[in-house]
């Protein structure tokens, strides 16, 4: 969606909310699986593939590289080049808004003796693509071009032959990690990524589910050292996506804010790297039962039972922050209806997401009345509960799909009605959000 009309949207004070909703497939999960069944030999078989915009260009990367992808009734299934026989891309890939899919490509191909052109939208092209390529360059990639700073459009060619290396990750990165063990696919030897912050581990799990050879020891200081063998054979797997914790953050922080509210949310991925909005809204005092917990697929997900609480402000530590790294907005919306101050740490890659989401999260709170503070790497929200006063503002979601969702969420328990500039960017991940809210009873329009 590189030129589009802006369509903006409002939400207004709703009753209760009830009901159940299924979210849409885990967004990192639903890119590795069509990247790594478009990789793997033979066939992959994918149910519950989110298809959100981010995801389906990640699908056309795959497709302008030689994989077969297409849908058939509710499956998607993927037939892969084999590994190390991807094709050189004719056209430049355009992964729009998605940092996910095009950092995990870089590392794909970064490996490869052929040329490769990436771009996206004005969102995606403000990024900064050099955590992905410094590791790529001690491997031996090559930039042939990019913007200033590292960003978009960047074409890049691999070597001849790829070098193993051990890497450090300088940032809790999974983009930075991932990319660096996919670029190890089509190494010889083995590659090390050491990895000191813990960050969603889907690339590891997947992978050794496609048959690549990986080791993961955490030493005494609790520093992850992950161990690829290059050039395995990796074969095509059946995959069932569970229900992404980043979209169900949206429902999970409605039901709690809009008084009365008793919504089940269906078969939510819980794995520990993933939900630390869950620990963070629990402590805060939020009513929320975690019901029918069960392993499918390798990993754990559960039904969340939500009720409307009263909730109290809490300090989120630093340490916290990769397992909810995308929720910080919802949650300064959650904040803004606790008792008291809520002080969120460790923030600073909230600065390079698809917007600088700690200034876009506090303009658009000071815009709806809310008292807070935004510090370098911190934000301090103080609530009030029962929403008096609150509302009335504009928000700029500036191409930010979790923006445009979140204060949606904080229109549905505000006084006055709170209005996004633009829509539009809420199908990258989530494309049946506002008629999934609207079943639940929320007013939107
Ligand atoms: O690996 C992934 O699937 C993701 C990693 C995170 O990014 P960073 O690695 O940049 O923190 C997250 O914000 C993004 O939505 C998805
Ligand atoms: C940061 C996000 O995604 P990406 O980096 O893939 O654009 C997100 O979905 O919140």
């Amino acid at each position: 969606m590189h030129d589009h009309e802006p369509r903006p949207m409002s939400a207004s004070q709703s009753d209760a909310l009830s009901g159940r909703a299924r979210v849409p497939g885990d967004k990192s999960i639903s890119h590795r699986a069509l990247m790594f069944g478009g990789l793997a030999a033979g066939e992959t078989r994918i149910t519950g593939l989110l298809e959100g915009e981010d995801v389906l260009r990640t699908g056309e990367a795959m497709k302008a590289m030689g994989a077969k992808i297409e849908k058939r009734g509710d499956e998607w299934i993927a037939i892969g080049t084999g590994n190390g026989a991807l094709l050189e891309p004719k056209e430049p890939l355009d992964f729009g808004n998605a940092g996910t899919g095009v950092r995990l490509t870089m590392g794909l191909v970064g490996s490869y003796d052929m040329t490769t052109r990436f771009i996206g939208d004005a969102s995606l092209s403000k990024r900064p693509m050099g955590r992905v390529l410094d590791p790529l360059k001690e491997m031996g990639l090559q930039v042939v071009s990019a913007e200033p700073g590292d960003r978009l459009p960047i074409t890049l060619r691999g070597p001849k032959h790829a070098a193993p290396i051990s890497y450090r990750v300088p940032m809790p990165s999974a983009q930075v990690k991932s990319a660096v063990l996919l670029a190890a696919l089509n190494t010889p030897g083995v590659t090390t990524v050491i990895e000191p912050v813990a960050t969603r581990d889907h690339t590891e799990k997947m992978l050794a589910g496609f048959g690549a050879s990986l080791e993961v020891e955490t030493d005494a200081d609790g520093v992850r050292h992950i161990r690829i063998e290059g050039q395995p054979t990796l074969t095509g797997q059946t995959i069932a996506v569970p229900g992404d914790p980043s979209s169900a953050a949206f429902p999970l922080v409605a039901a709690l804010i809009v008084p009365g509210s008793d919504v089940v949310i269906e078969n939510m991925l819980m794995n520990p790297t993933r939900t630390g909005l869950v620990t963070t809204l629990i402590e805060m005092g939020a009513n929320i039962e975690i019901l029918d917990r069960r392993n499918e697929g390798g990993e754990d997900v559960a039904d969340l039972r939500v009720r409307g609480s009263e909730l109290k402000g809490v300090t989120v530590p630093e340490d916290r922050a990769p397992s909810m790294i995308d929720e910080y907005p919802v949650l300064a919306v959650a904040a803004c209806f606790a008792e008291g101050d809520t002080l969120m740490q460790g923030l600073e890659e909230l600065r390079v997401k698809e917007s600088d989401r700690l200034s876009a999260v506090a303009d658009g709170l000071k815009a709806n009345g809310v008292d807070c503070e935004e510090g370098e790497a911190t934000l301090r929200v103080t609530g009030r509960p029962g929403g008096k006063g609150l509302g009335g503002g504009m928000v700029k979601t500036h191409l930010d799909h979790r923006i445009a969702m979140s204060f949606l969420v904080m229109g549905l328990a505000s006084e006055k009605p709170v209005t996004i500039d633009d829509q539009a960017m809420i199908a990258t991940s989530f494309p049946d959000f506002t008629a999934l809210m609207t079943r639940l009873g929320a007013k939107l329009d």
